[in-house]
């Protein structure tokens, strides 16, 4: 089974949390689904380096990486999963997106409105417990 490895933000501003929400895609598990910005770290890059340049990329932002939060391993039905989570955050709210649909700044507590991917719900989850 196939096996990738990401790393995604929780970016913070004030009390809400960016989720973005993806578009078409052939795998309908993941088509649509609202997630944490980020993407699959390149060769010779350390986790923050490729969150940094996934964060430029997606969104045109610079966000302070903070710690790692919830590293989520999720057998999705065509590969493998592992997925680091790190809290960041960022002096604006002003972003572009450049490869998503649409995106929402949400307090905890409005987190679970929206359709997660399903690695995603262990992170949302933790996010709730810790308030
Ligand atoms: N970035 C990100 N990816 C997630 C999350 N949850 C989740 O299941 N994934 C999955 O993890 C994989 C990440 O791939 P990606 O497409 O973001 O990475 P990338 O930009 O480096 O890939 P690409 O250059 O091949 O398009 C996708 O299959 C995506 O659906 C999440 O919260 N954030």
């Amino acid at each position: 089974m196939k096996k990738i490895e990401v790393v995604a933000a929780i970016i913070k501003f004030n009390d809400k949390i960016l989720c973005v929400q993806r578009g078409q895609n052939k795998l309908p598990y993941i088509a649509e689904k609202f997630e944490f910005p980020g993407g699959k770290i390149e060769i010779g890059e350390s986790k923050e380096e490729a969150l940094a340049r996934e964060l430029s990329e997606e969104l045109n932002i610079v966000a302070a990486i903070q710690s790692l939060f919830l590293t989520v391993v999720h057998q999705y039905p065509d590969f493998e999963l592992t997925m680091h989570s790190f809290i960041a955050e960022v002096a604006t709210q002003e972003i572009t997106l450049n490869e998503h649909i649409d995106s929402k700044w949400l307090t905890v507590n409005e987190l679970q409105q929206l359709d997660w991917a399903a690695a995603d719900i262990p992170i949302v989850n933790k996010l709730i417990a810790n308030g």
